[in-house]
Parts: structure tokens; C-alpha cells; sequence
């Protein structure tokens, strides 16, 4: 990869013994290990620089035509080539290659890591700390245990992203790596944001009184997720990152502004309450943000200094000739993408195809009352509204699952229920494709891609349904991927022409800045959690938590609710500085 399938798993028999990996780290789903290159490691010498990322729990699965795990582990990875890379662009997409793992083998791996793991992380919840889980509904996911580690046996093997290939900067001092979560980088546009006009299913079938639904409409359009989602989280208290952190006061949509000076800004800010936004890596060593010792490196850098360093090779808004010089655009295509899959908003998912969410609806529907801590009632779970006994969509929902599952191979494609990827490709690209890249200098989304987002009807929308609920299910995965920054500086080795040397890394974005002082500073940057989220495990979830945010930041925030109410509708988040 990138683009096309994967090839087969490689055998157990091929892996590297537990012993020769080192825990790197851990998100929700997936535990991270670098192979530790050693004299001795002889055989496995080819795996020196790769990180070996091993499945928590069973893969979104809900809907497929029952592949088993392997054969779903494989179309995982072809969803990333096949959809994800032409959505960002395949510049930014690592190499994957499916590995299988034994029983032994993770077993030992779980008890060597053990002691390192974060106590959250070893609880397995996929909820916020602190939030009621009968307030908000978790993943359908039986294969989630305490014990951290999945029966799952496919494993995947990628380049460590935090280290640079010897051939980018031979014979070359400290490699640092930042690794940023940026989250979202839009404001939802979608015509069903709260709406009582565009389909009135968020208020007939979740009893939403009218004052909460026009509340959510007026903070969606005027304060970003990540402004409002990091109220939630610190009242739920501290995560499993760097436990007893602050939450930082900064608006994670400047990150995808372009301007370097604000992107700047922003990390800096981001770096004083880090969480899970934003992690330094020093020769593929994890260090706390702070600890980047000038003094002790051969860079001479301060975190300021390197943040800085991100913060340039992230921008892109310069002028057309910095552009020329500097082309990583990834975080303009991210936000653009993001924009343009998500132009329904998870609240469009439930007016489009209520069926997803016929299972907790009783869940959603505690939400509305006046007093979010009334008890609920669960049996209200297993007693579907009359209005949902009708499919509005016409197909049952094992047809509508499948329709939504991941895409089968090709080879597969025409057997059972499953569908293809040429159909998810039809659905999620045909249309946004030309799209993606336009106007870079205007920032994101562009204009184009707003007239785009506006000139779709709800009538549209509605018609076409499964286009634009596949839109959505990628949307989910460029709005939790990170994105890597790994660099060296070095001396500058001849002097430059002023024309464009090949990037030091084949095949990935890469490029060589200079620096004030003489010297240069080469640099890659790659995106990984790429994976495919499923809608109908957990578009729930998801609607719950969008209201779930906005209805405790509105209870938080009364005069920042008042503020938006007089301000004319903007496309940036309120707290953005832009
Ligand atoms: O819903 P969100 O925005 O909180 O995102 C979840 C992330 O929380 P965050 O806000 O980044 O701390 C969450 O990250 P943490 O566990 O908080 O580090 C996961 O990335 C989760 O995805 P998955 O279950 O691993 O596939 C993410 O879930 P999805 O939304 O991608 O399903
Ligand atoms: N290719 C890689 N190179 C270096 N480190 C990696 C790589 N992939 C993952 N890691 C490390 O492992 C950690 C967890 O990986 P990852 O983000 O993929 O887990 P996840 O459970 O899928 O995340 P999330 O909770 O965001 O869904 C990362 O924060 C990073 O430190």
C-alpha cells in the first residue's frame, strides 16, 4: 500500500519473538511496539524501524457479509489505499503490511507491557472518564476485556513514524517527532444541525424541546467541536494521557488555518495541556513535552523552536511561490475532506436513516429531558418509537448494515451482501474529487467546497442516502487520525540553486527547509490511524456525544451562548484566531 489491496498476512512464524519489541504506546484501540534493532536480532534485521501496531479489540464489524477477522483485517487496509489515500492524498499514507501473531505471542507481549500501560487504557473503557455510561452509549463490542489485548491475530507492521530512513539525512544528529491528533477543522454546514425545518425527526422521535435543539444549531455554527468537546472532558476529569493536566485554552481549528504564526501559536498552547493532541518523540523514544534540552541535543532546539519547525511545515497559506518550495498541503486537504464527507453532520445520519439508531434511541432520548440526571429507563431500549417501525429508507437493517459495512475486496465483490470498494469509491470521491484541491491559498474549506456543501438540498440528501452515509463513515476517520512530524537538522551540505531537490523521502512527503542560521532542516510527514469506523456500531455513540457537548457546554457557557446568539453566522469557531 498505499492504493490497491494489501498483500497476504505474513506468518506468525516470520514475527520477530515478543522479547526483541518495546511498548510504545497506546490509543483506545490499538497498543503500539518498536522492534529494538540489536546485534542478535540477525534474521529479523528487516525489521528494524518498524513499529508493530496490535488490535485491542475485534474491528468494527457490524453489517459484513462475515468475512472472518483476517479476511476483514485485510480490507481494513485496502479501505485506507483505496478511499482514505485519494481523500488526503496517498503522499501521506504509510506502508502497511498485515502480519499474523500467535496466542504465545501476545500473551507474552501483554505481560511484558503490563506495568507500562496507563491505568485507563488498562480499564478498556471507550467512554470519557467520568461519563456515565448510561448516559452515553459505548461501542457494541463484546471482544473489549480488561486484559488490554484481543483474541485478534492479525497484526500490522509500518514504518516507525517517528524515525527517518539513514538514507534522508546520512550520518545525521536527533530525530524529533511530533505526533499531532488535530481533530476537527471545521464547523459543520450541514442543514440538518439541529434543524425543526430540514426533517423533524431529531424533535418528534427524540422529544427534543425546541429551545435545546435551537441552542445546539447556534453553538454548532459558532464554537468548533474540540472547543466544546474539551469542556466535557474536564468535567469528566482527567484522561489517560498525562493524568492531572489541564485542558488548555486554545481552538484545535487553527492547526488546518495555514498560518504559520497561528499554527504556532496553537502548539505552543497545545503543548502546556497535551493530553492526547500532542506527543514529542526523541529518536523514537516518547519524552514528555517540556524535556526537549537544548543543551543535551545536537539540534540546539527548544520546544518553541521545534514547535516552530512543525508549525512551518504545516502551514501553507504563504504566497504561491512559498507553496512552490513548500508543498506539504496535508492539513488543507484534511480539513477540505473532513468538510466535504461530512456534509450531512452525525445529526443528518439520524434524519436520513433513523433504522441506525433504533437500539438507543432510549438512550438518546434521556438526553433531552430538562434534567440530564433523571433516571433512565432502560427497557425504553428494547421498545422501539412507532415511528421507527417503518424504515424510512426502504431496506431492513442487515441490507442498510451491509450497504454501510467495510467494503470488500474486489475479488469479493460480488458474492453475498457485500459491497465493493469501486461502489465506496463511486460514492465517497466521484463527486468531491476535483474538489479536494482547490484554491489551497483561500484556506479550508474552500469557497467551492462550501457553495458545494450548500448547494446540496435536503431533498438531495435524501435521496441519495447511502452516498452521503458513506461520506460520513470517513468523515469519522479523518476527524481521529494522527498526523506525524519527524525531522532532523543538519548542516547544510552544498549550497542550494534555488531549484527544488528531490524530497529526501521516496514515495512520502518530504522536503528540506532552510534555517535562519545556515542550516537546514530535513522532514517527512505521514498520517496514520487511518481506520475504517463503523456507522452503524457507532453512529449512536456519536449522536449522543454531539449533543451530549453541546448541551453541557451551553450549561457552562451561558454568556458564550448569549454572545453567539447576537453574532452573524461565521464560518470559524468563535475562539479561533483567525
Ligand atoms: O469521539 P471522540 O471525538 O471522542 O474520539 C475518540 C477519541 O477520543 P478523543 O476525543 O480524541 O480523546 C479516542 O481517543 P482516546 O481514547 O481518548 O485517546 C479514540 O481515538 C476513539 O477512536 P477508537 O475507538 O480508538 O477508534 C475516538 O472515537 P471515534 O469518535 O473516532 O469513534
Ligand atoms: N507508525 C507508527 N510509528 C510510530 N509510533 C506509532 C505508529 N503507530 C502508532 N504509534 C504509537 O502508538 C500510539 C497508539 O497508536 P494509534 O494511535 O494507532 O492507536 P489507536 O488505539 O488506534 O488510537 P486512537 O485511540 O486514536 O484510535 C500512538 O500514539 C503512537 O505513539
Amino acid at each position: 500500500m498505499p492504493g490497491g489491496a494489501p498483500g497476504p498476512a505474513s506468518a506468525p512464524s516470520d514475527l520477530p519473538p515478543a522479547h526483541l519489541w518495546r511498548y510504545v504506546g497506546e490509543g483506545a484501540a490499538h497498543v503500539a511496539l518498536a522492534f529494538t534493532a540489536s546485534p542478535d536480532v540477525g534474521p529479523f534485521a528487516s525489521f528494524a524501524g518498524k513499529v508493530l501496531r496490535l488490535p485491542k479489540r475485534a474491528a468494527d464489524h457490524p453489517g459484513s457479509a462475515n468475512p472472518g477477522q483476517e479476511a476483514r483485517d485485510l480490507q481494513k487496509l485496502a479501505f485506507v489505499g483505496e478511499i482514505i489515500a485519494p481523500l488526503i492524498g496517498a503522499q501521506y499514507i504509510q506502508q502497511s503490511v498485515p502480519i499474523r501473531t500467535t496466542p504465545e505471542f501476545r500473551r507474552q507481549v501483554a505481560a511484558a507491557i503490563r506495568p507500562l500501560r496507563p491505568a485507563a487504557r488498562l480499564s478498556g473503557s471507550t467512554l470519557p472518564p467520568g461519563i456515565n455510561p448510561l448516559e452515553l452509549p459505548g461501542d457494541d463490542d463484546p471482544d473489549l476485556g480488561p486484559c488490554g489485548l484481543s483474541s485478534v491475530t492479525m497484526a500490522t507492521l509500518y514504518d516507525d513514524l517517528t524515525l527517518l530512513p539513514d538514507s534522508c539525512c546520512p550520518g545525521g544528529g536527533s530525530t524529533l517527532a511530533f505526533e499531532v491528533k488535530p481533530k476537527w477543522g471545521f464547523m459543520p454546514a450541514s442543514p440538518f444541525v439541529a434543524s425543526a425545518a430540514a426533517g423533524t425527526l431529531s424533535a418528534s422521535v427524540l422529544e427534543e424541546p425546541a429551545p435545546i435543539r435551537e441552542q445546539r444549531r447556534l453553538l454548532k455554527s459558532r464554537v468548533c467541536r474540540g472547543c466544546m468537546h474539551r469542556n466535557l472532558k474536564a468535567k469528566a476529569g482527567p484522561g489517560p494521557d498525562l493524568p492531572g493536566e489541564g485542558l488548555g485554552d486554545y481552538c484545535g481549528t487553527d492547526l488546518f488555518s495555514g498560518n504559520e504564526a497561528h499554527i504556532h501559536a496553537t502548539l505552543l498552547d497545545i503543548a502546556r495541556a497535551p493530553r492526547n493532541n500532542l506527543r514529542l518523540f526523541i529518536d523514537g523514544d516518547q519524552r514528555p513535552l517540556g524535556d526537549l534540552d537544548s543543551a543535551e541535543l545536537d539540534t540546539g532546539l527548544d520546544l518553541a523552536a521545534a514547535l516552530g519547525i512543525v508549525a512551518r511545515i504545516l502551514a501553507f497559506r504563504q504566497d504561491s511561490n512559498a507553496m512552490a518550495h513548500h508543498p506539504c498541503d496535508l492539513m488543507f486537504r484534511l480539513a477540505q475532506a473532513q468538510f466535504l464527507t461530512d456534509v450531512i453532520d452525525i445529526e443528518g445520519a439520524l434524519e436520513l436513516c433513523p433504522e441506525l439508531f433504533e437500539r438507543t434511541i432510549g438512550a438518546l432520548m434521556s438526553l433531552a429531558p430538562a434534567q440530564p440526571s433523571a433516571p433512565f429507563d432502560l427497557s425504553r431500549l428494547s421498545q422501539p418509537l412507532p415511528v421507527l417501525k417503518a424504515p424510512l429508507c426502504g431496506q431492513d437493517l442487515d441490507s442498510l448494515a451491509a450497504a454501510l459495512a467495510l467494503p470488500a475486496l474486489a475479488k469479493e465483490g460480488d458474492s453475498g451482501q457485500a459491497h465493493s470498494m469501486a461502489e465506496w469509491r463511486r460514492d465517497v470521491l466521484e463527486d468531491i474529487t476535483h474538489l479536494l484541491l482547490a484554491d489551497t491559498l483561500a484556506g479550508a474549506p474552500s469557497p467551492v467546497a462550501v457553495d458545494f456543501a450548500r448547494s446540496l438540498t435536503v431533498a438531495d440528501l435524501l435521496g441519495d442516502r447511502i452516498r452521503y452515509l458513506r461520506k460520513l463513515t470517513c468523515a469519522a476517520t479523518l476527524k481521529d487520525c494522527s498526523v506525524y512530524v519527524t525531522f532532523q537538522v543538519r548542516c547544510c551540505s552544498a549550497p542550494r540553486s534555488g531549484a527544488e531537490e528531490s524530497p529526501p523521502c521516496t514515495g512520502a512527503s518530504s522536503g528540506v527547509l532552510p534555517l535562519p542560521d545556515g542550516r537546514e532542516v530535513v522532514w517527512r510527514v505521514q498520517v496514520a490511524d487511518l481506520d475504517f469506523k463503523s456507522l452503524v456500531a457507532r453512529s449512536a455513540r456519536w449522536l449522543s456525544l454531539d449533543h451530549l457537548i453541546a448541551r453541557r457546554y451551553g450549561e457552562a457557557n451561558p454568556a458564550v451562548l448569549e454572545r453567539a446568539r447576537h453574532l452573524a453566522k461565521q464560518p470559524r469557531c468563535l475562539w479561533s484566531r483567525v
